[in-house]
């Protein structure tokens, strides 16, 4: 079966790609994401300036998934861009994620990426943090309308947007409401971890990792049925736009249903943290298993065709 496809007139050898913050952090990182078999990958969230993020331990992994409260330990914005002009584009395409502590921030960052020459595509983490004691600017609608409005403004380009999940159908449709707003938003990635779940070890009595009491975004397989609603809530409310499925990737089988759920593409976050670049010939065998069992000869012949009863 073919496995290639397109993403903003891009071609692409296949639909998956890493999710923002794992294995994405150092040039090393990037480099093996480069070469690997994805077919795009995406660089860590970044600020403006380097930060180290939280204390360790800050990621645990689960028997059904992970947890983590990082802190946005990254390297700071001039050396992802450095990164983004050292990229070999012919090989695939590169994704830049932007979670700056502040709307100007946040601004600055995106002025400067819409002067560099590189086609880099940048996706917009709206789970970046809004004012202290408001709610993430993806679940502060007013927020994120205006964090919305003034970046489409600073930047010229078509852009995306990761997003949280949603778990109430009027979410979907007002947060729907706002990015159909806006045509140069191209594409929307469903979902970032599941907010503030919290990993307690029996034995111990004790919480698992060391930040905000133990507190952490939740990934894995636990986040699959949320991950699939919010690929198909905004599959179906934003037939514009391009949906990128994220969450509970383990199995070429869970790529298949993302794709059925109408993602373009999809990342792999918490499996590839702990199963490293590999990871991504043995989904790609899995996908192609699953397509020759069904007689699939490439993604269009279901992507997006998820059936309903
Ligand atoms: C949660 C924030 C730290 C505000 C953004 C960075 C981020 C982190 C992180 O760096 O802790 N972890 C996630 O699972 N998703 C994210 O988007």
């Amino acid at each position: 079966p073919d496995l290639r496809t397109e993403f903003l007139d891009l071609p692409l050898a296949n639909p998956l790609m890493n999710a923002s913050g794992v294995w994405c952090s150092v040039a090393s990182q990037l480099e093996a994401l480069a070469e690997c078999a994805a077919g795009a990958m995406v660089t860590k969230s970044c600020t403006l300036a380097q930060r180290d993020g939280n204390p360790e331990p800050r990621y645990r992994a689960t028997p059904w998934g992970s947890i983590n409260s990082m802190g946005l330990p990254n390297e700071g914005f001039p050396y992802y861009l450095n990164y983004a002009r050292c990229h070999d584009y012919e090989r695939k395409p590169l994704f830049m994620s932007l979670a700056g502590l502040t709307l100007d921030d946040n601004l600055t960052m995106v002025a400067e990426l819409r002067e560099a020459v590189t086609p880099v595509i940048m996706e917009l983490n709206l789970s970046c943090p809004n004012v202290p004691g408001k709610a993430q600017v993806g679940y502060d609608f007013e927020a994120m309308d205006t964090f919305i409005h003034e970046i489409a403004d600073a930047y010229d380009r078509p852009f995306g947007v990761k997003l949280p999940p949603y778990f109430d159908i009027a979410h979907f449709d007002e947060a729907a409401a706002i990015l159909n707003a806006y045509p140069q938003i191209a594409f929307v990635t469903c979902i970032n971890s599941i907010g503030n779940g919290l990993v307690i070890d029996p034995v111990s009595e004790t919480v698992v990792i060391r930040p905000k009491d133990g507190f952490g975004g939740i990934g894995g397989d636990f986040v699959l049925p949320t991950a699939l609603a919010n690929v198909n809530a905004f599959f179906r409310r934003c037939p514009d736009k391009k949906i990128i499925g994220c969450g509970g990737v383990r199995s070429g089988e869970q790529v298949f249903l993302h794709l059925l759920a109408g993602a373009a593409l999809v990342q792999v976050g918490t499996q590839l943290f702990e199963e490293g670049p590999l990871i991504f010939p043995r989904l790609l065998e899995e996908l192609q298993a699953i397509m020759t069992a069904k007689g699939y000869d490439r993604i269009t012949d279901f992507q997006g065709k998820l059936k309903t009863l």
